[in-house]
């Protein structure tokens, strides 16, 4: 995975290298760039060598999340989702186009791999790989194993589990790191410690300490979902509390990490230091930071997104300093996951 993370991040920095030659000094709103970065992140380790159909792909997929999330915010009316209005229609053009192209790279794919054997190695050579091998085991039966529309939902799946959640993540690592320059220096001088100017590696990365104390902070303050919901699937007792099946119960993460009951009186603010002893030892009981959820359905790629998060950050450090602009508004704001609502505009300087 790092040189995967390694290829889009050097991308981003020549971008933003390019900005400040053409301006002198730069005012970026970082937000969108490391939406930018992480859909790439995300193509290029699901499609691999596909990844330019696969951004089309993701590209699709957002239109069709905006378009669904507009559907949502008007009055339920019973079949409207049937009528041929003009979101209904581009919708089910999306799918159309999303069902075509996902197609198409799998049958190419399925024709490589009988040729060649397996050289791609991303999500989907794992995913049709383990479903060839699941259809074999049960006999060659067609019936067997996943189907196109199941790859295809998986690929969706890691898309909106991954994307937007790591490029938040990142873009309040910026802001929050621009508002605290002496954290800035400090992370950037255990940066230049471990990898001097040099490309950052795998095991360097798992060095970082303080990086990983930012990134901790700024999870815990700024959690990218704000809540996970479970439901009662038989009668359960719940502390003093007795629930039927069928009852959603809502975690509001975002206010288990503000409560000082947890945290302590400096709750709201921004310490890293708090977890300098790792994440046992951070809060008075353990438990209270699940930015990745908790239990057996525990986020799939919480080191992916850590990784790709250092990996992001050791780069920019390595290259930048910044603050925030003088038009940046502090307003974390959710719609699904807690992002700046009115950007995140950042001055950057080549260092
Ligand atoms: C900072 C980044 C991320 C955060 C904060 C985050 C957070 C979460 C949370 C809170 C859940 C729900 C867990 C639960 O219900 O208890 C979840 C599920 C999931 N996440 Fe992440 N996630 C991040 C990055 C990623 C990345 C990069 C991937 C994929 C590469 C990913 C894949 C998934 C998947 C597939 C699930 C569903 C797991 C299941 O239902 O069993 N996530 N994530």
């Amino acid at each position: 995975m790092s040189p995967t993370f390694y290829t889009c991040c050097d991308e981003l920095i020549k971008r933003w290298d390019m900005h400040i030659r053409l301006q002198g000094s730069c005012e970026l709103d970082v937000w969108p760039e490391f939406q930018g970065l992480t859909g790439d992140v995300i193509s290029r380790t699901a499609f691999g060598s596909s990844f330019k159909e696969g951004r089309r792909i993701f590209q699709l997929l957002e239109e069709q999340a905006e378009l669904g999330i507009q559907v949502i915010q008007n009055i339920y009316i019973p079949g409207y989702r049937f009528v041929p209005t003009k979101t209904n229609k581009r919708m089910k053009e999306i799918h159309r186009e999303i069902w075509a192209l996902l197609s198409r790279m799998i049958e190419h794919r399925e024709r490589s791999m009988r040729k060649e054997g397996a050289t791609d190695d991303d999500l989907l050579r794992l995913l049709m790989e383990s479903n060839f091998r699941y259809s074999q085991e049960q006999g060659g039966s067609k019936n067997t194993g996943m189907t196109k529309d199941d790859v295809i939902e998986e690929c969706k799946l890691f898309y909106f589990a991954g994307h937007e959640t790591t490029s938040v993540l990142l873009t309040w690592t910026i802001v929050v790191l621009g508002m605290h320059p002496s954290w800035q220096a400090r992370a950037r001088e255990e940066v230049l410690q471990i990898f001097g100017k040099n490309k950052p590696d795998f095991d360097g990365l798992s060095q970082l300490k303080i990086a990983t104390m930012i990134l901790y902070e700024v999870l815990r303050l700024y959690p990218p979902l704000s809540a996970v919901v479970r439901e009662t699937y038989k009668k359960m007792k719940l502390g003093d509390f007795s629930f039927p099946p069928g009852v959603q119960l809502y975690l509001p993460i975002l206010l288990i990490h503000h409560d000082p009951a947890f945290w302590g009186e400096d709750a709201s603010e921004f310490n890293p230091e708090r977890f300098a002893s790792g994440v046992s030892k951070a809060s008075k009981i353990q438990g209270a930071f699940l930015p990745f959820g908790w239990g057996p359905r525990i986020c799939v790629g919480q080191s992916f997104a850590m990784m790709e998060a250092k990996m992001a950050l050791a780069i920019i450090l390595q290259n930048f300093s910044f603050e925030p602009s003088p038009s940046y508004a502090h307003a974390p704001y959710t719609v699904v996951t807690i992002h700046p609502q009115y950007g995140a505009q950042m001055i950057l300087h080549r260092l």
